[in-house]
């Protein structure tokens, strides 16, 4: 080895700036010139060495993808793969990763970091840690730390006790009849007199507008509604910017920015004021501000016993009337976590699930056809009414609702490949195994991937990646699946307490649009998921609205009465 590298070294030398601090005269030129050629030789030894390990590196941390699905880097683990998820989409990747993995891989992290963790989508763990060792499976003291300001010790940040708490009570009420009483009350108003005229007012001006933004509006409406009896009136003409929204957008996105930044980051920024924590806690004050003086109010209201207060179904008063136990009253900055993780809850994922609904109808017109036909047939039905009613003043009834069961499996099929929580999180509190046989050490953070569990042939068939409502169905009636194959809304003792509400809420919105409009997504309108807790389409959905046509809906409805 030390021989070829001799041989090759003099003209290199020679023409090299690196070394022409190296003293040459031509009367001394022997001794120099030895020393030269030690240096040298020093060098290019180091060189092979440094190079070789730089080689041996690569192809070890190239042949770990074999084993582990993702190349492992010394110092920096898997985070070179992960960079490039991230500048494709991130979803699809994790998908492509756990496909190759058998639906389970380990995600090392940098050393000394707190990223590593399990990803899962296989079937059978999900039921082990959402279901059978749920309380193994907390949400841990990470997700609390990170999402503290926000959300407080609402229900989506609690474990144990406290979550308990506010589980019991909460799906009494949600599965209590008044409850659903002004549910349903709500959004009619909130779809009938404000959704449908905005709309409306945009095919009147043929302009194209964000319907993802506008049915965000709707829904945080109607939550806000639900959890503090109050109405912010976001969705209206003109779709003003109303500050306790801004406030809690604004809030939320700086509490997901934390999970993208190492913690020590974050606190120093916080520490200091600065940036997104600057944002956080600008905005956190906003939400404060209006849960503050909502509380203020209704406390008044309900001392004073007046007739309004008598009335009232929603969240906060519904805990205002209970007691702790010490047969205390919850204190205000408790009820504010309850209303503020219920908003949360409710505020986008019907929304954002609703704008993929859109868009993948668009690309099925089969599917919107098919949906028109059973809406069409389900109102023509109705007994007590005169056919000539049949025009844009049509309201549903929440009988007719139910009974539409393709809009039903149509929802359910845009949630499996679209799922409005696209990743979901636990922390394990002893040393586990999974029914795949991963092992699991106390502490260790696990990632059930729904987005990806949704794309697995070993789950849904060959056919996963297609749209289509008819796997939901068996004739004609719409068939559930299991929490822990389809788990956009979770499994087990921590199921979506809303999932009914948001299926009545996602079938009314779309039925009125469908009913009336066909969706038109504007030319060449970019659509890509957002990296974010909820899966909203990064551009919104820009679309066009078009007037249904008086005789394809006569038509269905003459169909309808076959
Ligand atoms: C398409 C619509 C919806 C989807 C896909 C959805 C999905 C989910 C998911 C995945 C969770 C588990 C989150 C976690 O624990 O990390 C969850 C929990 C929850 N959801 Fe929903 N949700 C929807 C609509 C709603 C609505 C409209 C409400 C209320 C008005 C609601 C209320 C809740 C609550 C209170 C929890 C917490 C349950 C608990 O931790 O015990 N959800 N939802």
């Amino acid at each position: 080895m030390t021989n070829t590298t001799t041989s090759t070294i003099l003209p290199f030398n020679q023409t090299n700036p690196m070394h022409s601090h190296i003293p040459f005269h031509s009367n001394t030129m022997t001794k120099p010139r030895n020393l030269n050629l030690t240096f040298l030789l020093q060098d290019i030894q180091i060189l092979e060495i440094f190079l070789a390990v730089l080689v041996f590196i690569i192809i070890h941390s190239l042949r770990q993808k074999k084993h582990h699905g993702l190349a492992v880097w010394p110092v920096l683990g898997m985070v070179p793969s992960l960079v490039t998820g991230l500048r494709t989409n991130l979803y699809e990747w994790i998908t492509e990763v756990l496909k190759r993995q058998n639906g389970t891989f380990r995600f090392k992290g940098p050393w000394f970091s707190n990223l590593n963790c399990i990803v899962t989508s296989d079937p059978r763990n999900l039921e082990h840690l959402l279901k059978t060792k749920f309380p193994l499976y907390p949400k841990g003291g990470y997700f609390r730390n990170t999402v503290r300001e926000l959300l407080g010790d609402g229900i989506f940040n609690a474990d144990d006790d406290t979550w308990q708490k506010q589980r019991k009570t909460a799906s009494i009420e949600f599965h209590s009849t008044k409850f659903r009483q002004l549910t349903t009350e709500s959004l009619f108003e909130l779809v009938h007199y404000r959704l449908l005229p905005v709309l409306e007012a945009s095919v009147k001006k043929s302009v194209a507008i964000d319907l993802q933004d506008i049915l965000l509006r709707l829904t945080f409406d109607n939550v806000c509604m639900i959890a503090f009896g109050v109405d912010p009136g976001c969705l209206q003409l003109g779709l003003p910017e109303i500050p306790f929204a801004k406030a809690f957008e604004d809030a939320t996105e700086a509490t997901v920015f934390r999970f993208v930044t190492p913690t020590c980051l974050w606190k120093a920024m916080k520490f200091l004021n600065l940036g997104m924590e600057r944002k956080l806690n600008k905005s956190i004050k906003g939400v404060d501000e209006f849960a503050e003086s909502v509380i203020r109010t209704r406390k008044k209201e309900l001392s004073l016993q007046c007739e309004d207060s008598k009335q009232r179904l929603d969240l906060l008063t519904v805990f205002m009337r209970l007691k702790d136990e010490n047969g205390q009253a919850y204190s205000d900055k408790f009820l504010r976590d309850i209303c503020v993780n219920f908003i949360l809850a409710g505020r986008d994922t019907s929304s954002v699930a609703l704008s993929w609904f859109f868009w993948l109808l668009e690309q099925n017109p089969q599917v919107e056809e098919n949906i028109l036909a059973e809406i069409c047939k389900v109102v023509s039905q109705r007994k007590d009414i005169e056919r000539e009613e049949f025009d844009n003043s049509l309201r549903f009834r929440p009988e007719e609702i139910k009974k539409m069961d393709y809009l039903h499996a149509a929802l359910s099929e845009a949630l499996r490949l679209y799922p409005s929580v696209p990743v979901d999180h636990k922390e394990v509190v002893e040393d586990d195994t999974f029914p795949d046989g991963t092992v699991l050490k106390k502490g260790t953070k696990v990632i059930y991937a729904i987005y990806a569990m949704g794309r697995m042939e070993g789950i849904w068939g060959k056919d996963c990646k297609e749209f289509k409502p008819e796997r939901w169905l068996r004739d004609g009636r719409f068939m559930s699946e299991s929490a822990y194959k389809f788990t956009a809304f979770n499994g087990g003792p921590r199921l979506c307490l809303g999932k009914d509400f948001a299926y009545y809420q996602m079938k009314y919105a779309a039925a009125s649009i469908v009913y009336r409009y066909h969706v038109k997504v504007v030319e060449n309108h970019p659509v890509e998921p957002k990296l974010a807790l909820t899966m909203y389409m990064k551009h919104g959905l820009k679309v066009n609205l078009y007037q249904r046509d008086a005789a394809q809906i006569q038509k269905h409805l003459e169909d309808g009465l076959k």
